[in-house]
């Protein structure tokens, strides 16, 4: 049997025309229930729609909210669950009516006053809950939590063990006063999406929910706890997108905001007309909205119509689903909260000895004895799968029942009507509810398996029912951990919620949400723990989150992730100082801590070729003579770890040079022999899809390659091998370059003092760097010195524009070359920087490193700064003697014409003999011979 009062309560208001609104009399409230429309297809006409209100213009907020809201939302006090919403076109005024404006509060806030206001004066301590979710586009998003840019975090929905829909992860504010949630509610609110359209300056562009729970204990009565709930929810308005003139963001929206309330008037026609299937699943907003159409919530429905002739036929539209929604019926019922209901204790009672009971039982609830008439929804329900009638209210008390606690009982404030007789077992409504918590989620799986064993035996065996009543002990004590209760579930169960909870991963996967999905797969993982793919998945997955977060942090810092080095002949040797490079010897110079700071053996990807490959990239180019070194690096090629400890790091594909990235795809390490022009490519791809500078200079007019010296601003790196220093030597030989120059300039690789400045240049910079003052300090007392200097991709517009930003104070700079070298030479106090404990001004600085490097017995061993600039220097001659356009183009910030002037002036002066010609030849103006290598480098 229904009653009339379960059917969903439908009030209609109509907003007051707008300013740049023309009034006419189209719509009209007539009586207090009905609206007389003029026909749209015939305005001789009028319709007239009958509502359970109906409120026109000039009707209050504060009048609709006593008539028609209050009422429900004390019937929360009798652990009922009810639904307001707004439903209605856009700008017809739903979130006006929902939330108010300050001046003149809607439906939320009010309903939080009362809710606050009978707290206070009611003799149960209430313990009030809130949570507030938006569904946009389809995705349910926690306004209690900032948006997220990116457009990710959307929660799933979920149906509990008693099939009760819910939001998982959705965070819930317990709330202490009126003015608590008014804070947490305005901060909400600005989550929300909404644009401005034509017909509406601040649309909604998603549905809103918010759900309020009370729960209490009835200390004074029975001494059950209660829960009742209350959501509030402002729906999207439906568009018409020839009228909104949307752009293509407004319209996805828009087709998502039209497209779920189709639906919602889809699940109206067939609860209706009685249809097997509700297509509740076909929206997240019906989804939500299933126990409020239809279910056991009490629903009313607010219709928001516009004024006005202009939306005659959006008014009759809504009109119309607004009628024919009265004929839902609900049937609301108390919800008590499991803890305190039939036991397993009770069960093996009546197990034992008092006879099984029925399937039937009553749970009950009157409205609140302290005056609140309104609130006096008591419902006494009996309840089976099949008998969804309502009886009378308070038609059950319980007579007979012998379970501890669970008579009638009448108290001062409230009543509560228990399970009728000894006959009857609880029914399921308490069960029919999302638990948030877990002890609450925990209750309810122990009694859902109950039921379950119920059915499949009449008499479950008292090891069972011991085992249960042991559970509940210890969910009493609070002793129960997750894994007790997945141990409760039948295998079909645990196979069917692994498989939901794998669904949901793959999608967070693929939407390359990876922290999400691994979470979700551990989930999945726990119900099936056999699943000894999804293991190794896990394992993977987790590998893969370790080096997006360690690739995310090397951009923060700065460093470069690619790294390139031409390895020469006995390149293990020239790197690490000796042989092959044994694993101790890499450790005490330094450079494994360049080429694998990572302390993840796998660093440098697990070479799949899925693109998560990032790590320092390592092109093992040119020919290796010594059989040692070939050794060594074979060892390194065929073992990415292995490689990786001997300063030769797996690789990584190349994004955009096709050549390489298939040769480098493969697992392990490929040795990839690239000519000059793929090598320059590949570099170039480089720098553009890493948006790293980066370069690479030929280091001499030999055609093999031999000296790379590639560097970017925080972690610049030359790396030479002996036939480099033989190159310089038959350069020097033939007066290419100056001799005096470039005979200190030996980058011996035995030499300490060139392995310490290697060791300097390769350790990457920290944060504790980039924060340390005299770094910043010294920094900014260069002129050009940082990394966009560098990136020559964009033709120098960005690197200007950068430097100039830079330069005005606007930019934080980064350490110049010249400053890095420094510091870490300082640092390793290779050379002292310092006067008294007095940072040394830059002038003193130089000067002090040339005459230290001239000055100290061990000069010949030191590598300073001159003569490093001295190496780098040549190379830049070296390109520029080579009268070649594109070699001299690829001195940083020289475009085509520049180089062809120079070209021409190589062809008719010569080539260049001493390093000072660079300054003349190139005009580079007021800049130090350092400077300029900065934009050749
Ligand atoms: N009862 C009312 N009294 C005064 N102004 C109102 C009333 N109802 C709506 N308005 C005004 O009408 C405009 C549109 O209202 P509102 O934003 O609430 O519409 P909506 O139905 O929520 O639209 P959308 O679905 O696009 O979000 C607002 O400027 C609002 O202030």
């Amino acid at each position: 049997m229904t009653t009339p009062g379960n059917k969903i309560k439908v009030v209609c208001r109509v907003r007051p025309f707008l300013k740049t609104e023309k009034a006419d009399e189209s719509v009209t409230v007539e009586h207090n229930n009905v609206l007389r429309v003029t026909n749209p297809r015939d305005p001789t006409k009028d319709v007239k729609f009958n509502f359970d209100s109906c409120y026109g213009p000039k009707v209050g907020q504060e009048t609709i909210y006593r008539a028609d809201v209050r009422p429900l939302v004390e019937t929360v006090f009798s652990g009922m669950s009810a639904t307001v919403f707004c439903y209605g076109v856009t700008g017809a005024g739903k979130t006006y009516t929902i939330q108010g404006s300050e001046a003149d509060p809607g439906i939320i806030p009010r309903a939080m006053e009362q809710i606050f206001m009978h707290k206070k004066h009611d003799a149960f301590d209430y313990d009030v809950r809130v949570s507030y979710y938006e569904i946009y586009k389809e995705t349910v998003f926690d306004l209690f939590k900032p948006r997220d840019s990116s457009g990710s975090g959307g929660l799933p929905i979920r149906e509990d063990a008693s099939r009760k829909i819910f939001v998982a992860g959705l965070s819930e504010k317990r709330i202490n006063s009126f003015e608590h949630f008014d804070l947490l509610y305005q901060k909400a609110c600005g989550n929300r999406r909404t644009a401005s359209t034509k017909l509406n300056n601040h649309s909604s562009r998603s549905h809103a929910i918010l759900t309020v729970q009370v729960q209490w204990k009835d200390d004074l009565g029975s001494g059950k706890t209660w829960c009742g709930r209350l959501h509030l929810i402002d729906l999207a308005g439906s568009e018409d997108n020839r009228r909104t003139e949307n752009g293509r963001d407004r319209m996805a929206e828009s087709s998502a905001i039209n497209r779920s309330l189709f639906v919602l008037g889809q699940v109206v026609e067939a609860l209706n007309t009685g249809a097997s299937r509700i297509p509740y699943r076909d929206s997240k907003m019906t989804r939500i909205l299933q126990d409020s159409l239809g279910g056991d919530s009490q629903g009313m429905m607010i219709v928001n119509v516009s004024p006005g002739e202009a939306f005659l036929q959006d008014t009759h539209n809504t009109l119309n689903f607004a009628t024919k929604s009265r004929e839902v019926v609900n049937k609301p019922v108390a919800h008590e909260v499991v803890e305190q209901r039939w036991t397993a204790a009770d069960r093996l009672q009546h197990h034992r000895g008092m006879g099984r009971p029925t399937k039937s039982a009553v749970v009950a609830a009157s409205g609140t004895a302290s005056g609140s008439a309104a609130g006096s929804v008591g419902v006494a329900k009996r309840r089976r799968s099949d008998d969804m009638d309502i009886s009378e209210p308070n038609e059950s008390p319980a007579a007979n029942d012998q379970r501890p606690g669970l008579s009638g009982q009448t108290n001062g404030t409230r009543r509560r009507i228990s399970p009728s007789s000894s006959q009857e077992c609880p029914s399921d409504n308490g069960l029919r509810r999302p638990m948030p918590r877990q002890a609450d989620f925990v209750q309810k799986v122990v009694s859902a398996k109950f039921h379950e064993m119920e059915q499949k035996s009449e008499t479950a065996s008292n090891e069972i029912m011991e085992r249960v009543m042991r559970i509940e002990k210890q969910l009493s004590n609070k002793q129960l951990d997750s894994s007790a209760v997945i141990d409760l579930f039948t295998p079909a169960t645990k196979l069917k919620t692994s498989r939901g909870w794998l669904k949901h991963a793959r999608e967070l996967e693929q939407k390359g949400d990876l922290e999400r999905a691994l979470v979700h797969y551990e989930e999945a993982l726990k119900y099936a723990p056999e699943l000894n793919k999804l293991e190794a998945h896990i394992a993977k997955l987790k590998n893969k989150i370790r080096r997006q977060k360690r690739r995310s942090s090397l951009k923060s810092h700065g460093e470069a992730n690619v790294k390139v080095c031409t390895q020469q002949k006995k390149s293990a040797a020239s790197v690490n100082g000796g042989g092959g490079g044994s694993n101790n010897e890499n450790a005490a110079n330094g450079h494994k801590k360049t080429v694998d700071n990572d302390p993840d053996p796998n660093h440098g990807g697990d070479g799949d070729g899925d693109g998560d490959d990032v790590g320092p990239l390592w092109l093992v180019d040119g020919l290796a003579e010594s059989p040692g070194a070939e050794k060594a690096k074979r060892r390194a090629l065929a073992a990415p770890s292995a490689g990786a400890k001997n300063g030769v790091n797996a690789s990584r594909p190349v994004p955009s040079s096709a050549s390489l990235a298939s040769a480098l795809a493969k697992p392990g390490m490929k040795r990839v022999k690239l000519g000059d022009a793929s090598k320059r490519s590949a570099l170039a791809s480089m720098s553009t899809t890493t948006n790293k500078f980066f370069n690479i200079t030929e280091g001499s007019v030999h055609d093999r390659r031999r000296l790379s010296f590639g560097t970017n601003s925080l972690n610049p790196f030359v790396v030479g091998g002996d036939d480099f220093q033989s190159d310089l030597q038959k350069q020097i030989d033939s007066k290419k370059v100056p001799a005096a120059k470039l005979r200190t300039a030996k980058l011996d690789s035995k030499s300490t003092a060139a392995a310490r400045l290697r060791r300097a240049l390769q350790e990457p910079v920290t944060p504790d760097d980039r924060r340390d003052k005299d770094f910043v300090l010294y920094k900014n007392d260069h002129e050009s010195d940082s990394e966009d200097d560098f990136i020559g991709s964009d033709g120098g517009k960005k690197t200007k524009a950068k430097a100039k930003g830079r330069r005005a104070g606007r930019v934080p700079g980064s350490l110049g070359v010249r400053g890095l070298l420094e510091k870490r030479l300082s640092e390793k106090n290779t050379l002292d920087l310092s006067n008294n404990g007095r940072p040394l001004s830059r002038t003193e600085r130089l000067s002090d490193v040339s005459a230290k490097s001239k000055t100290s017995p061990a000069a010949e061993e030191k590598l300073s700064l001159d003569q490093f600039n001295d190496i780098c220097l040549a190379s830049a001659v070296q390109m520029i003697n080579s009268g070649e356009v594109k070699k001299i183009m690829k001195l940083q910030g020289i475009g085509k014409r520049r180089a062809e002037q120079i070209q021409a002036s190589v062809q008719s002066a010569g080539p260049i003999h001493h390093i000072s010609e660079l300054k003349t030849r190139l005009q580079f103006k007021n800049k130090i011979i350092f400077d300029i290598l900065s934009t050749f480098a």
